[in-house]
C-alpha cells in the first residue's frame, strides 16, 4: 500500500543556507511517526515544508498520491493536513469555543456542532473553559485547546510540533495520553518532540535527525533500544 505521506530528497533553505539536506520519509495511514533529534536538526523545517509554510528548495512531498511540495497553504489544508503548532498559538482574545470553531471554519454548522460536542467530551476542561478567553487558560489547557482545534478540521494527517514544550511533567504525561487516544481513534500522526522517550513510546516508527539529515530510522521500540539513541537522547 502506498504511504499517505511520502517525502523524497527534501531540501529546505533559509536565505540560501540549506538546513534540510535531502530528507526522505514516509507516514502510512493510521501510523504515528515521530521525528526526534537535537535542537536545530531540521525537524520543524521539515514540518513547515509539508504545510507550505516554507518553500521546498528541492524534492517531492506527496500526500495521498498528489504532489503538494510548494502548493499554496489552503490547498494543503484542504487536502487534509492540519498542524498543531509549536507554542500552541491559540487566539488569546477569543474564547475557547471561538478558537475551536476556527479549526472548522470551512465546514457546515451541523458538523461543527457535532464535533464541538465530541471535543468537549474528549477534553472536559474545555467545556468548563468554553466562554473564557483562551489567553487566560493555563499552558496545559491551551495545549489541549490547540489539539482539539486541530482535530476540529477532521484532518487525515495530524501534525504535532513540540506539544510538550514548556509544560510541567504532569501535563506532559497528559499530552502523551491524549496523543495515544488520538492514535487509538485511527488518526494518522506525525509528531516532532524534544521529549524523545515520550515520542518513541507513542510512535509506531521514528526517524532520528542530525544536522539536517536522517541518520537512523526504525520502530519506536528499535530506536529506544538503540545504544546511541539511548545514550544521546534518552539519558540512559
Ligand atoms: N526562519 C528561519 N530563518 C533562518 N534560519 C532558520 C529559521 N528557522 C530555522 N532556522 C535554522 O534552521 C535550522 C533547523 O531548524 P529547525 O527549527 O528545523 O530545527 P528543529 O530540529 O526543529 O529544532 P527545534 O527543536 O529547535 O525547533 C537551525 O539551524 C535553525 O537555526
Amino acid at each position: 500500500m502506498d504511504a499517505l505521506l511520502s517525502i523524497r530528497d527534501l531540501r529546505v533553505a533559509y536565505g540560501g543556507v540549506e538546513v534540510v539536506h535531502g530528507v526522505s520519509l514516509e507516514v502510512r495511514e493510521g501510523e504515528c511517526v515521530a521525528l526526534i533529534g537535537a535542537n536545530g536538526a531540521g525537524k520543524s523545517s521539515t514540518l513547515r515544508a509539508i504545510c507550505g509554510l516554507v518553500p521546498a528548495r528541492a524534492g517531492s512531498i506527496r500526500f495521498d498520491g498528489r504532489e503538494i511540495a510548494n502548493a499554496p497553504g489552503h490547498r494543503i489544508v484542504r487536502a487534509g493536513i492540519t498542524m498543531c503548532p509549536e507554542g500552541r498559538q491559540v487566539f488569546p482574545q477569543m474564547t475557547t469555543l471561538q478558537n475551536l470553531r476556527m479549526g472548522a471554519y470551512a465546514r457546515s454548522d451541523d458538523e461543527q456542532a457535532r464535533d464541538l460536542e465530541a471535543m468537549m467530551d474528549m477534553f472536559p476542561i474545555l467545556r468548563e473553559r468554553a466562554h473564557q478567553p483562551a489567553g487566560t487558560l493555563s499552558g496545559g489547557e491551551q495545549e489541549m485547546l490547540a489539539i482539539a482545534r486541530a482535530l476540529m478540521a477532521r484532518p487525515r494527517l495530524c501534525i504535532f510540533d513540540e506539544p510538550s514544550l514548556g509544560l510541567a511533567p504532569r501535563i506532559v504525561a497528559e499530552v502523551g495520553e491524549t496523543i495515544a487516544r488520538i492514535k487509538a481513534m485511527g488518526k494518522t500522526i506525525l509528531l516532532v518532540e524534544q521529549n524523545s522517550s515520550m515520542a518513541l513510546r507513542l510512535a509506531d516508527r521514528a526517524y532520528l535527525f542530525e544536522a539536517g539529515e536522517i541518520v537512523l530510522s526504525g520502530s519506536g521500540e528499535e530506536l529506544q533500544a538503540h545504544p546511541e539513541v539511548a545514550r544521546a537522547y534518552l539519558g540512559h
